[in-house]
């Protein structure tokens, strides 16, 4: 059972670190971590201390497929890798209801995953209800993830929280899947959570870098209240990347928030594990900064770069368009539709 903080509103304050390089990092690398990469990045987290570890597709559990490309290696291989290395962090792995199952979620446990994190997009969190009563049931440590947080307003995301928390969820996340929120945006939806879920759950906040406000916006959602906070090594992840690990140690070092970790082992580990191993690093690039300013989700630059190439369109005016039709996660085959109609739009003068 996790132990649920008091919110301390003038600090100090204390959060827990959840590394997610290799999830979200593997959007990055088209999904193609293998079990040395897995032990290797576990075994430099767990030495600087990271309480939580997530391995999973970059979609969560049976991502592996056509529509959001195939894993290199068998993700549950993955996590058992990632158990057997862990000596002290949790192994955490993701799941989007319907793409995930219970079935998946019943052995990613048996090999040892002790936090399940349920995606929902941020206005559909009634999808995992049953998810987070059989997680409870399985033994997991349960997180809600409110994906596209963006597209909810602060109101509304705190009912969608209280779905999640009434169904045995422990701590819900505002996720910016787009690194579109910038400060107030974050710290106004944390407040609302916290204060819809007082007692009965946590907080998370999970931030991209699209317009270089992951790390800033980690700090406001702790001075709201948020008690678990996401990044990666390096940044590596989707778009942008993630508010990276290690400068978010840095600067909760330098601010009055307690995260217990080992800064220059984290740095070590940036250094030296993930940057040798990323084929693609994440740059606040033409597109990214596109997703962040249209809010579109993170996870469709790799799929609008593909489609930009097979059809002549330029990925950034792919972006624009997708986030100008609000399309969400799931809807990946529309990006093809979006290209195609650009692509005539283009041949039509
Ligand atoms: C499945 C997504 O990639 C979850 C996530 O990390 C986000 O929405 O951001
Ligand atoms: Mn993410």
């Amino acid at each position: 059972m996790v132990q649920v903080l008091p919110h301390h509103p003038g600090g100090p304050y204390e959060v827990r670190l959840t590394d997610t390089t290799l999830r979200d990092g593997s959007h990055a690398v088209s999904h193609q971590f293998t079990e040395q990469n897995v032990r290797d990045v576990v075994r430099a987290l767990d030495d600087a201390r990271v309480e939580v570890i997530e391995v999973t597709h970059g979609d969560g559990l049976a991502g592996s497929s056509f529509n959001y490309g195939f894993s290199g290696t068998n993700e549950m291989d993955l996590i058992s890798a990632a158990v057997d290395e862990a000596k002290n962090a949790k192994i955490a792995c993701l799941m989007l209801p319907g793409l995930g199952t219970l079935h998946e979620m019943k052995e990613a446990r048996e090999r040892g995953a002790e936090v399940i994190r349920i995606a929902t997009h941020s206005t559909e969190a009634d999808i995992s209800i049953q998810h987070f009563q059989a997680a409870r049931e399985m033994g997991f440590e349960t997180v809600g993830f409110l994906m596209l947080s963006h597209m909810n307003t602060p109101q509304g995301l705190a009912e969608q929280a209280r779905i999640m928390a009434d169904a045995g969820c422990q701590c819900v996340y505002v996720v910016d899947s787009a690194g579109h929120l910038i400060l107030e945006d974050v710290s106004d939806r944390v407040d609302a959570l916290v204060q819809e879920l007082g007692d009965d759950a946590q907080v998370g906040y999970h931030g991209h870098q699209n317009l270089s406000f992951g790390v800033a916006n980690s700090v406001l959602a702790v001075r709201a209240g948020a008690r678990q906070i996401d990044g990666t090594l390096a940044a590596l992840g989707a778009g942008a990347g993630n508010s990276p690990t290690e400068v978010l140690a840095a600067v909760f070092e330098r601010q009055d928030i307690k995260a217990d970790v080992d800064v220059p082992k984290l740095l070590d580990a940036a250094e030296d594990v993930v940057k040798p191993i990323m084929t693609r690093i994440p740059l606040m690039d033409r597109s990214s900064i596109v997703q962040g300013k249209a809010g579109v989700y993170n996870s469709f630059l790799i799929h609008a770069e593909r489609a930009a190439e097979r059809y002549g369109v330029p990925a950034h005016l792919i972006l624009e368009e997708i986030g100008a039709r609000k399309l969400v996660g799931g809807q990946e085959d529309m990006i093809i539709d979006v290209a195609v109609a650009l692509k005539k739009e283009m041949a039509n003068g």
